[in-house]
């Protein structure tokens, strides 16, 4: 595979010291009460021409262009990203080595997720010392603060559900119970025989490696049901995982996640995990977010974080979006400030939404800490 040992391997991979349960406080302290998590990375990575039609999903892009990964991480930092998400959210140790990759290649490439992150941030400081102002000319912005990695980690239904038929024939010869679950894995449900010690092993290298990886929080995301939130967060303490880490749920009715189990008793989940810092939805449409908030705002005391999709659906037999199908950037925008008045705290855009997305959010987060009314 493409993969050079110098894309393998960095100098940048030690463990970073501001990983501590303070980290979103400290965080929204310094952002003046708002702060902003980056936009989509795998379609800003297609945007820019990459061909992810792939079981891995962004992390094919290790492979193939990594320096991509890292420029589409410096765009959203220049756009105002308090918060980056690795590429990580479908890289996992079983669909590497079912590429052929050894195990030791497979975590190797775990690590450069968050590795080239990690380069992103500090190019994007060094750039920020060569000028003395919060934006350059150009519209970027280059203001000095803390940045955070967050690593990524997907579902085991996200694993599942792009994979090609090899993982179909995999999971068949390892355990034939678990074939079925192919047909219920796209609506996040799992089936009955399902269970936490599967979801737990399927997850546990690679929470281990990410941790140890150097980013400052895991980012469980697009979460799609109640056992895997449990399974995470029993991993999150059994494991002694030296990083927190953020819930964050996806919805296709705007009332349960995405599997129908009920949102309040997912937040509640989140909330009685010491190691989880913030807690939320992504990828679902705008449009359903003023009303999660108040469901995850009923079942949880820490920070709520949202990051939507751009509104636009996903034709699932065709595996791309439907364009234009979703809200303009200026829509999505309008409506940050009501969803931080409901309380969120940390907001971002998940598919399909861009550095523009995220540079319109910066703007107007900029003008509400602004306002005297808030001060
Ligand atoms: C299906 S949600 C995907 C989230 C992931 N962080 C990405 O942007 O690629
Ligand atoms: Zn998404």
């Amino acid at each position: 595979m493409g993969l050079s040992v110098a894309e393998t391997s960095s100098s940048s991979s030690s463990s970073s010291s501001s990983s501590s349960p303070m980290m979103i406080p400290d965080l929204l302290r310094q952002s003046g009460s708002v702060a902003i998590i980056d936009g989509g990375l795998t379609t800003e990575l297609e945007r820019h021409g990459a061909d992810l039609n792939d079981p891995l999903w962004s992390a094919k892009c290790l492979l193939t262009s990594p320096h991509l990964i890292r420029r589409v991480h410096l765009d959203y930092l220049e756009a105002g990203a308090d918060i980056i998400i690795t590429a990580s959210y479908q890289a996992t140790i079983q669909g590497f080595e079912a590429k052929g990759f050894s195990q030791e290649e497979s975590e190797a490439m775990l690590k450069r997720c968050v590795e080239i992150a990690r380069e992103a941030r500090d190019i994007y400081y060094e750039n920020c010392r060569e000028l003395s102002n919060d934006s350059a000319d150009d519209g970027r912005v280059l203001k000095h603060r803390s940045i955070l990695v967050a690593a990524s980690v997907g579902s085991y239904g996200a694993y599942l559900a792009d994979g090609s038929e090899y993982r179909k024939v995999e999971i068949l010869l390892i355990n034939l119970k678990y074939l079925f679950l192919a047909v219920s894995i796209c609506s996040g449900d799992y089936g009955n025989a399902m269970d936490l010690e599967f979801l737990k092993d399927f997850h546990r290298r690679r929470v281990q490696i990410l941790a140890d990886a150097g980013a400052d929080l895991i980012a469980f995301e697009t979460v799609p049901n109640k056992l895997e939130a449990q399974a995470y967060a029993r991993l999150l303490e059994e494991e002694d995982i030296k990083i927190p880490a953020w819930f964050s749920f996806n919805s296709k009715d705007g009332v349960h996640v995405v599997s129908g189990d009920s949102l309040l008793e997912c937040a509640a989940i989140a909330e009685a995990c010491k190691k989880v810092v913030a807690v939320g939805i992504n990828c679902t449409p705008p449009r359903f977010i003023h009303d999660l908030i108040l469901t995850v705002k009923k079942g949880t005391t820490k920070p709520i974080l949202i990051y939507p999709n751009s509104g636009e659906s996903y034709d699932a037999d065709k595996k791309e979006w439907v364009q234009n199908t979703g809200v303009s950037d200026d829509d999505f925008v309008s409506c940050v400030n009501t969803w931080c008045d409901v309380g969120a705290s940390l907001v971002g855009g998940c598919c399909r939404t861009t550095p523009n997305t995220i540079r319109a959010i910066y703007k107007t987060l900029s003008n509400r800490s602004a306002a005297p009314s808030l001060k």
